[in-house]
């Protein structure tokens, strides 16, 4: 903790500096005029928020943000300033915290309306179709360094670029709670089943992030073959910048890991199922090695974690040069969705059979400098000693002091109760108890801080928080839903100065963000809570990127046949796969985006909503 509590001591005066700065306009965040369309440029992908556009021959992406379609694009300075907080933050708040070095450059650009018109009409065809109700249309957007690439265009080497969302790699005791005689899961395995319920995902994964936090050989080769037989959206495979292998993108495994760790002399388009077993190892191999190999800081010459880095990989290397190459690709044909078995979740499959074993909370260190271990440390920021969190309860206690419907005597609005906020009344009742048994625990009135609302509501709190926006389905609507998405990108708020319905987390006045939390009626020591609580949010919603490209200058260098050599030089990585090919990689981590305070309030409401989907599931 001596670590996390120094972090944390730098923490506050830098978020209070960022906001000075931000007020200021301040350098750091000055626009850059960009012309996408002087450079090589190709779609990179993109998510529920950006669009993200590489430029080739530059080694950096741009991520433009985007809107539905035919919306209006709202305040543009609003806009300017999101781009800028999101520059200041990834930059110097995210530097500190997992390393400038993973970090890379990121700066704020500004591109014209007609550039803008012309990409989006260049991206029609190319982008996926059930991202298409949302467009660019923001000229503001970030610059970052490319991480899926290491050559620049143009050039005859080929890279791969290894994507995975871990997402959270711990298991906080305010989650650990037992339902009846079902297994304990994890928030990332609970998940699957509210996933399952909103039709994002057909089928539940064998992956669970502890598995690949934990430190343990055999434990993390489990994590990446689940991640390999069910990506979602947790694991993808670019070649040269291009998607080749993820959730909508199955391009033959064998050919891709074919091509590039097997023999070169051959080509993609002769290599078959039976060339997989034997490159399936060393892929493996590689990408654990990189994950768990310390980088020391600038100015440091010492890696922190060498020692247990050593002892864990040799356990590594043991392991995959000793298992049977056929053994890792049954494994991952055996977690690949099930094609009709299992009972349904609206139409999902849910491998019932499969239910029966709880997440494993058992972790060694993991080596102290590695990428893993640093985005470990900034997810667990929320329960160090320092930040006074003990658990979720405590931050929701805090949120509710911010909450619009409490706040609302004296500042122009009414202090009606609103009729659905069961959500919000079962905040103020919160008092450290498990979360579900908030959700099945009685109304009660007799909280004070609440007048009592004339309804004895019944509805969970989901369903009330649903009940806050207009669902009346449009076409649109149901399109969207039936596309997979999330209920949050259907949200639009509602706040209706005649009812003064609470909105819920879409509530336009606690829509904050980290550099506006310091204006808020909280003391010190809460607002640092809420600091944490949000960057650790961020790190458990962010991506690691780890490329590699084959080299020739490696192999020279290592003798020693035994062992498996892997070192920086300069400041890329050099790893020795296990056919003693050398690979040089590089790796970045990428949406480190701040959050807003509703956050908050959204991961309770989703934390119940997982907790009751599950149990509906396994009552079924
Ligand atoms: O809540 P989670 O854990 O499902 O995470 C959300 C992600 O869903 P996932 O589970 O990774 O499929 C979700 O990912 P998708 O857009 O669904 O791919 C977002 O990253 C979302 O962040 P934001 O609200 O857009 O800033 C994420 O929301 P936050 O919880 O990070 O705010
Ligand atoms: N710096 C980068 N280098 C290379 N590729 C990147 C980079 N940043 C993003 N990408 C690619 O673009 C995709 C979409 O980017 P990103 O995850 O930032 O979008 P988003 O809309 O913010 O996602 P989310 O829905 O998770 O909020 C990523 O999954 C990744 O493949």
């Amino acid at each position: 903790m001596d670590r996390l509590d120094l972090m944390i001591d730098k923490l506050h005066p830098l978020i209070s500096q960022v906001v000075k700065d931000l007020e200021r306009n301040c350098d750091t965040a000055c626009l850059e005029p960009l012309n996408i369309f002087s450079h090589v440029w190709q779609y990179r992908g993109e998510g529920n928020a950006n669009v993200v556009v590489a430029l080739q021959d530059d080694l950096r992406v741009i991520r433009l943000s985007k809107v539905n379609v035919g919306e209006p694009v709202g305040d543009l300075k609003k806009h300017r300033r999101k781009v800028e907080r999101e520059v200041i933050f990834a930059s110097r708040v995210f530097g500190l915290l997992i390393g400038s070095e993973f970090v890379g450059s990121v700066k704020a650009v500004i591109l014209s309306q007609e550039q803008i018109s012309r990409l989006n009409d260049l991206l029609g065809n190319v982008r996926p179709m059930y991202r298409r109700h949302k467009e660019i249309r923001v000229p503001y957007a970030t610059s970052h360094s490319d991480f899926a690439r290491i050559h620049r265009y143009p050039s005859s080497q080929s890279d791969y670029c290894i994507e995975i969302k871990p997402k959270q790699g711990w298991w906080p005791n305010s989650m650990k709670m037992k339902i009846g005689d079902l297994p304990s899961l994890c928030t990332y395995c609970l998940n699957q089943f509210l996933k399952l319920k909103r039709a994002k995902i057909s089928s539940r994964t064998s992956y669970c992030p502890l598995d690949l936090f934990s430190g343990n050989p055999q434990r993390m080769i489990a994590a990446v073959t689940s991640l390999i037989a069910n990506p979602q959206n947790n694991f993808r495979i670019f070649c040269d910048g291009k998607l080749v292998y993820g959730e909508c993108k199955e391009e033959s495994l064998e050919a891709i890991l074919g091509k590039w760790l097997g023999n070169n002399e051959r080509t993609a388009s002769i290599y078959n199922a039976a060339d997989l077993p034997s490159t399936i190892n060393s892929f493996v191999y590689l990408l654990c090695m990189s994950l768990l190999k310390p980088k020391c800081s600038p100015g440091k010459s010492k890696y922190p974690g060498n020692n247990s880095f050593n002892v864990i990989t040799r356990q590594l290397h043991k392991i995959l040069s000793h298992t049977p190459p056929s053994h890792l690709y049954s494994q991952i044909l055996a977690k690949s969705p099930p094609m009709s078995k299992g009972s349904t979740i609206g139409g999902n499959t849910i491998g019932k059979e499969n239910l029966g074993v709880s997440c494993n909370d058992e972790a060694f260190a993991l080596p102290e400098g590695c990428i893993l271990s640093r985005i470990l440390e900034i997810q667990k920021l929320v329960e160090c000693q320092k930040s006074g969190i003990k658990g979720d309860p405590s931050i929701y206690k805090i949120y509710q002091k911010i909450c619009p419907v409490h706040n609302c005597k004296g500042k122009g609005i009414s202090s009606h109760i609103p009729q659905n906020s069961s959500f919000v009344k079962s905040l103020a009742q919160l008092n450290a108890q498990p979360i579900l048994n908030v959700v099945l625990a009685e109304d009660d009135d007799s909280d004070d801080n609440f007048a009592s609302s004339s309804e004895n509501e019944r509805l969970s709190d989901a369903e009330s928080f649903e009940e806050c926006f207009d669902t009346s389905s449009t076409e649109e609507d149901e399109d969207t839903l039936t596309m997979g998405l999330k209920f949050e990108d259907l949200k639009e708020p509602v706040f209706d100065s005649h009812t003064f319905e609470c909105p819920g987390p879409s509530c336009l006045g606690a829509e904050k963000w980290l550099d506006e939390i310091e204006n808020l009626p909280l003391s010190e020591q809460e607002t640092q809570s809420m600091e944490l609580y949000l960057l650790a949010a961020t790190a458990k919603d962010c991506s690691i990127m780890v490329t590699f490209s084959p080299t020739e200058d490696f192999s020279e260098q290592t003798n020693n046949s035994e062992s498996n050599s892997c070192f920086y030089k300069d400041t890329d990585l050099l790893i020795d796969d296990l056919n003693k090919k050398t690979h040089r990689v590089r790796i970045g981590v990428a949406d480190l985006d701040p959050k807003p305070v509703t956050t908050i309030v959204r991961h309770y409401l989703r934390d119940n909503e997982m907790l009751q989907a599950y149990e509906t599931c396994c009552n079924a």
